[in-house]
C-alpha cells in the first residue's frame, strides 16, 4: 500500500532521517516504534508533505503506484491520505460541528453518520467549542474529522498520548474498527495498544530502521524490546522514555551535517 524507500530528511543542519525504507501493508495496522527523538513524527510529516520549509527531503514514497513526495499536502489529502497529527490541531475557537465541516471534502450524511456512530460524543457536543473539550474528546474530534473523508491510508501520530486509561481504550477500539477498512500507519508508545492493534512493526533508531517484522513477535521478545525500545514488553508499559539500568545506551540524537 505505502512504500517508503531511502527516505532522508535534513532540518536545520541535522540529518534526522538517514535512508529509511519500509512498507505499510494494504490491511491492518503497521506500527512505527522507537525511543524518543528517533524520527517517528518526522517520518509521518515527510510522507504527508509537512516537513518545515528549512528542511530537505530525499527518497521515494509511493501510495500504491502514486509518487507522493512531489505533491502538496492538500492534494495528498484529497487523494486519500488521512493524517491525524500528534498535537491534534483542532480549531479551539470553533465548535465541534464547525471543525468537522471545515475538514470534510464531500461530507455526505452517511459519512457523518459513520463518524457519529464511532464517536457519539461528537454528535452530543456538536455545539461545544473544541477548545473546551477534554484531551480525549479533542483526540476523537481529530480522528473523526479525518474519517469524514474516504481514505486509502491513515497516518496517526500518538493518538493515546496523555489520555486517561479509559479513553486510551476507547481510542484503541475505534482505531481497531477503522483499520478493518483502511490501513493505518500508527506511531504509538503504549505497548498495550500496540499489542492490541498492530500486525507489523517498524522500529527506528537514530534516524534509521533498526528492525521490521511481526509486531506480536517483537512484543513477545523481551530482550529485543529492551534493546530497541528501552523497556520490557509487559502489558501496559510505555516505551520511548530512554534507557534503563543495564540496557544499551540511549539512542544518540540526529547526526549534525558537520559530523559533530
Ligand atoms: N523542525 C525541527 N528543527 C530541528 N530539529 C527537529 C525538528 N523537527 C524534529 N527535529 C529533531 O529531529 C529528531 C526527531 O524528532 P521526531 O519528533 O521525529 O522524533 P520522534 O521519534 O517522533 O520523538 P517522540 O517519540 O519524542 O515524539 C529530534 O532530535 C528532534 O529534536
Amino acid at each position: 500500500m505505502l512504500t517508503v524507500e531511502d527516505l532522508s530528511v535534513r532540518i536545520a543542519g541535522l540529518h534526522i532521517l538517514q535512508g529509511v525504507s519500509f512498507t505499510v501493508a494494504p490491511t491492518g495496522v503497521t506500527v512505527l516504534l522507537g525511543r524518543n527523538g528517533v524520527g517517528k513524527t518526522t517520518t509521518l510529516r515527510a510522507i504527508v508533505g509537512l516537513t518545515p520549509r528549512n528542511g530537505e527531503v530525499r527518497g521515494t514514497v509511493r501510495m500504491s503506484t502514486r509518487s507522493l513526495l512531489e505533491q502538496p499536502t492538500h492534494r495528498l489529502v484529497r487523494g486519500g491520505l488521512g493524517y491525524v497529527p500528534e498535537d491534534r490541531c483542532v480549531f479551539a475557537g470553533l465548535t465541534v460541528a464547525e471543525n468537522l465541516r471545515l475538514a470534510e471534502r464531500r461530507g455526505t450524511t452517511a459519512a457523518y453518520d459513520r463518524v457519529f456512530a464511532l464517536f457519539p460524543e461528537l454528535d452530543r457536543r456538536s455545539r461545544q467549542r473544541a477548545g473546551s473539550l477534554s484531551g480525549g474528546q479533542q483526540q476523537m474530534l481529530a480522528i473523526g474529522r479525518v474519517l469524514l473523508n474516504d481514505n486509502q491510508l491513515l497516518l496517526v501520530d500518538e493518538p493515546t498520548k496523555g489520555l486517561a486509561p479509559k479513553v486510551v481504550t476507547e481510542v484503541a477500539e475505534v482505531l481497531e474498527r477503522v483499520a478493518e477498512s483502511v490501513p493505518v500507519l500508527l506511531v504509538e508508545q503504549n505497548l498495550a495498544v500496540v499489542r492490541r492493534l498492530a500486525h507489523d512493526a517498524v522500529v527506528l533508531a537514530a534516524g534509521r530502521v533498526a528492525w521490521t517484522g511481526d509486531a506480536q513477535e517483537l512484543l513477545s521478545a523481551t530482550a529485543l524490546t529492551k534493546s530497541l525500545l528501552g523497556v520490557g514488553s509487559a502489558q501496559g508499559e510505555h516505551h520511548g522514555a530512554g534507557t534503563e539500568p543495564g540496557a544499551p545506551a540511549s539512542t544518540p540524537g540526529p547526526a549534525r551535517e558537520d559530523g559533530s
